[in-house]
């Protein structure tokens, strides 16, 4: 099985272009004022207008209102909503559209609480803890505590670039990874050679998988 790769964090038509050449199955737009790599609605639905049929766009937001993501949904065509907050199951629900729940990884034992939590959703991203910040942090965490009964598909985060990316994928064969920091040259300006390199290793591994 091959692990499937979404980029996060873009905010400029070259790097959804440089994204989708290079192979990537997902686009991350951040939808998080604090964040370096937020774009407004109107960027992001100009942005998600150059996607091609097949690879997804996936809306990320921190602790949204209701309000917030319906606006965003009438005008950007999202076809997966990522939640890196404390949202509840319930409120990732209310959309109609497939979601997944991210969760930043502390100790053992939350994730196997977290697939009970978020069944509904359609993957359980993994990220890592950090005081300060709800993601983006560019820190991994300890990939033992990832189990390897696993009810979700798992998307694993944080910290990941062309350096680990094999090894992570090796060790944790998730279904998808999730980088944003390890394929920039600078907050929220993307690096098409480290994309394309980070995407060549998770395809090489899986090869010899
Ligand atoms: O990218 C951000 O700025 C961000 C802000 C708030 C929540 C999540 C954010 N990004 C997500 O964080 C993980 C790990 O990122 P990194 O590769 O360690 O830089 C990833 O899922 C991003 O989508």
């Amino acid at each position: 099985m091959s692990t499937r790769v979404k980029i996060c964090g873009l905010t400029r038509p070259e790097d959804i272009d440089g994204a989708v050449q290079s192979g990537a199955d997902a686009l991350g737009l951040v939808f998080y004022e604090p964040s370096p790599r937020s774009v407004t609605v109107e960027r992001a639905a100009e942005l998600a207008k150059r996607v091609p049929a097949f690879v997804s766009v996936v809306g990320l937001f921190v602790n949204p209102t209701q309000q917030f993501v319906d606006r965003v949904l009438e005008q950007v065509p999202l076809d997966l909503l990522q939640f890196h907050g404390d949202e509840e199951a319930g409120f990732c629900a209310g959309f109609g559209r497939r979601w997944i729940k991210a969760i930043r990884v502390r100790e053992a034992g939350q994730i196997e609480a977290a697939f009970d939590e978020f069944r509904n959703a359609s993957g359980l991203l993994v990220d890592a803890w950090d005081p300060d910040r709800y993601g983006g942090t560019g820190k991994s965490f300890n990939w033992d505590l990832i189990p390897d009964h696993r009810p979700l598909p798992i998307v694993l985060a944080g910290g990941l670039s062309s350096d680990n990316v094999s090894a992570a994928v090796e060790q944790v064969k998730p279904w998808a990874v999730d980088v944003s920091g390890g394929v920039e040259q600078a907050k929220g300006i993307k690096d098409i050679q480290k994309i394309s390199h980070f995407i060549k290793e998770v395809h090489r591994v899986c090869k010899t998988d």
